[in-house]
């Protein structure tokens, strides 16, 4: 049997310049926003370092070829940096990038992208990319839904709620959340109070905090706080959370299965959010977008790129409860949408009833074994996948049934992998555009519309 040996020597070589200091200038943001420079023929990430700063470093991890180091001090600070507005900022896991400005954060996303893009192609058989302009979110006050981590801690018998923190997963206690809509962040620190009274405290998973059904012109639209909890609630902890209920004036849920919540009475919740005039019911644990005001803006942009017409057939597949779906339905001939969790299939196709749309039809699949119906009909595609992205389905399908594809993404790695599959399939890029979904956090959210070269 071959052996694998590491001389310690070799292995210490590695690690030899650990808690070592050094200057170097930062190149460049990394897709996870770290500074990167070069150092010694290694590759150095430094977390809160931008582009053009001269900074001082301690390497706090060493490998052959990459490292990661502690910023120390910046001698000549980059004209894009500022003051992170959240005092928890340095500690929490939460936003990576406030000590950019938004303009710049937005410059850096696009540039990630192009990057990414190039390096896997699509730019060998067109040019250039014909960008169009970021769709801008309002930078803090945007998310309306968040998870919340909890945490029992043994010795001290208290739980902390808050974000992990990038590093090493541990909770940062957060009292407020600027990112968040108001409404949720004000509740943070009351919940912490509530927990820690809770009789079964040790049993606290997370807590989820939704807002995204919240019409500011509907006074019954309340936030809903969903608890994960791994034993039913005792009689105490329930007359704590009907009291909590009332006077923050919100609808308290317990997760009891993976889709399924209930209220304190042991009822199913079901909620509803409104798009371009259609009513979305869906439950605190589905995935819904996370940015209210972009998702509408994200659906209005898909409806107007895919250039809809009465003719048209479109297969959107990842669905989810009909996002896309519903509101395009309108538009076109006949939508289907194909989605991996069941009860979404089933609430989307409720959904569908809901607005009276007998042409719009929803199945249940798992897209990486490929499209579970016959899509030979459809001329238009729209793919919104998780992070994995969609390799499968763009291997797959057979590229001379679809005239547009949008494909959605939120992750540019999976994206530039698939969109190379479109690519040597015949389609070239039509429209590229970024959706700031997330203002001061790495993520990136972009739109791409590939059409079908003419022979
Ligand atoms: C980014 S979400 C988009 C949902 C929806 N388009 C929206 O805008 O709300 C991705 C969706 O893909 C679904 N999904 C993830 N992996 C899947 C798979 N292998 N097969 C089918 N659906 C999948 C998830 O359940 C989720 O609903």
């Amino acid at each position: 049997m071959v052996q694998i040996y590491t001389s310690n020597a070799k292995k210490s070589k590695k690690r030899q310049d650990i808690n070592k200091t050094f200057n170097v200038e930062i190149a460049t943001l990394n897709q996870h926003g770290e500074g990167v420079a070069k150092l010694e023929g290694k590759v150095v990430f430094v977390k809160g370092a931008l582009p053009t700063e001269k900074v001082k470093i301690k390497i706090i991890d060493s490998k052959k070829r990459v490292a990661s180091a502690q910023l120390i001090s910046i001698s000549n600070k980059s004209e894009e940096r500022r003051e992170p507005f959240c005092a928890h900022y340095q500690a929490c896991g939460g936003c990576q990038l406030q000590h950019l400005t938004h303009a710049g954060q937005l410059l850096y996303k696009q540039d990630v992208v192009a990057g990414l893009l190039k390096k896997h192609g699509w730019l060998d058989k067109q040019t250039s990319l014909p960008w169009q302009a970021t769709i801008k979110s309002k930078e803090s006050a945007y998310r309306t839904r968040v998870r919340l981590a909890a945490y029992y801690d043994n010795k001290s018998r208290s739980v902390s709620i808050g974000y992990r923190q990038a590093s090493n997963k541990k909770i940062v206690q957060i009292t407020q959340c600027d990112i968040m809509l108001p409404q949720l962040s004000c509740l943070i620190e009351p919940l912490r109070v509530l927990v820690n009274r809770f009789t079964n405290k040790q049993a606290i998973g997370h807590i989820d905090l939704n807002a995204f059904h919240c019409e500011p012109e509907k006074q019954d639209g309340k936030p809903i706080v969903n608890f994960r909890f791994l034993k039913p609630f005792s009689q105490q902890d329930l007359a704590l959370l009907s009291t909590f209920q009332l006077q923050h004036n919100v609808i308290i849920t317990q997760q009891i299965a993976q889709n399924i919540a209930v209220d304190l009475n042991n009822q199913a919740v079901t909620l509803e959010y409104y798009l371009l005039g259609k009513s979305i019911s869906f439950s605190s644990s589905d995935f819904t977008q996370i940015n209210k005001d972009i998702n509408q803006a994200m659906v209005a942009q898909a409806i107007d790129w895919l250039d809809l017409n009465k003719n048209d057939e479109v297969l959107d597949l990842y669905c989810g409860l009909g996002n896309f779906s519903l509101p395009i339905a309108d538009k076109v001939k006949r939508v289907a949408g194909i989605e991996g969790v069941l009860d979404m299939v089933d609430k989307a196709q409720h959904n569908a009833n809901l607005n009276q749309l007998t042409h719009c039809h929803f199945y249940h699949g798992n897209l990486e074994e490929g499209v579970s119906i016959d899509d030979t009909k459809f001329n238009k595609l729209l793919l919104d996948p998780a992070r994995a992205g969609a390799e499968n389905i763009c291997k797959t399908i057979q590229a001379n049934n679809f005239d547009l594809i949008l494909y959605v993404s939120c992750n540019p790695s999976s994206l530039a992998r698939d969109g190379r599959l479109l690519i040597e399939k015949g389609y070239t890029v039509a429209k590229i555009g970024l959706l700031d979904m997330f203002p001061n956090t790495s993520h990136i959210e972009t739109m791409v519309l590939f059409k079908k070269n003419t022979k």
